[in-house]
């Protein structure tokens, strides 16, 4: 049977670390496509994707869930109540693939964990949800390391460039226009991002808008 993926979303006024280079409506946009990716490979990976979104949000094939709660508040909800192994995977991941979701779930351990850039946690894959509890932000993947000791788990850490790479900064849209093979960097080139050599060094700037990087 597919591992249900709970990927919370949140999709009013998104990505704000990115409004240095997009609107409001951009980051709306952007965020979607992004997890139209994120869908796309969880599928792929054999898992059937939840959103847990914070206000209503309509997707052609995958269930939604609103709980306008904190992201940890409502994932924890959904943990104490799941009773089969589950996967969070956050939605701004546009280097998802499925193999690595696949190789992810496919841990023997107890909980499969891939760290994000900066200390936070991108996914989780856990056997048993209802042992563990998510504690988001800050430095959440040694926070989620502590608990998942705690409650006597076994742990992989999970090294994957495409599941390491969530995009919170105008440095990460570099990574999507690289690497990235669907909505997400086909959005960032039609709002007209690419990529630029300054001083050796890649970044980004945008054709048609005032701000480059
Ligand atoms: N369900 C739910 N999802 C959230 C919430 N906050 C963020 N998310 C989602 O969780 C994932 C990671 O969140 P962040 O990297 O903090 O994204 P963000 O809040 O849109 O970005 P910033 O405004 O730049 O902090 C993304 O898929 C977000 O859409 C929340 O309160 N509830
Ligand atoms: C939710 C948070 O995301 P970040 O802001 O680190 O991308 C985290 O991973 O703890």
């Amino acid at each position: 049977m597919a591992i249900d993926a709970v990927i919370p979303f949140k999709p009013k006024n998104p990505k704000t670390r990115l409004s240095c280079v997009m609107e409001q409506e951009e980051r709306e946009t952007f965020a979607r496509a992004m997890l139209a990716d994120v869908i796309a490979a969880s599928c792929e990976g054999g898992c059937s994707p939840r959103l847990l979104c914070t206000a209503p949000y309509l997707h052609p094939t995958a269930e939604v869930c609103v709980d306008a709660d904190g992201l940890n508040e409502s994932l924890n909800r959904v943990l104490s109540a799941a009773s089969s192994p589950l996967l969070i995977i956050m939605g701004d991941l546009p280097l998802a693939d499925g193999a690595a979701i696949r190789r992810l779930v496919s841990t023997e351990a107890d909980m499969g964990i891939v760290p994000g850039r900066g200390g936070g946690t991108n996914a989780i894959f856990l056997r048993h949800p209802g042992r563990f509890r998510a504690d988001y932000y800050g430095a959440s993947f040694l926070k989620h390391m502590a608990i998942a000791d705690e409650a006597g788990l076994s742990v992989e850490v999970i090294d994957s460039f495409r599941l390491h790479t969530d995009v919170d900064e105008k440095e990460d849209l570099v990574e999507v226009l690289i690497h990235g093979r669907g909505e997400a960097r086909r959005c960032l080139q039609s709002l007209g991002f690419v990529l630029s050599v300054e001083g050796g060094r890649v970044g980004v700037e945008r054709r048609t808008h005032k701000e480059t990087l």
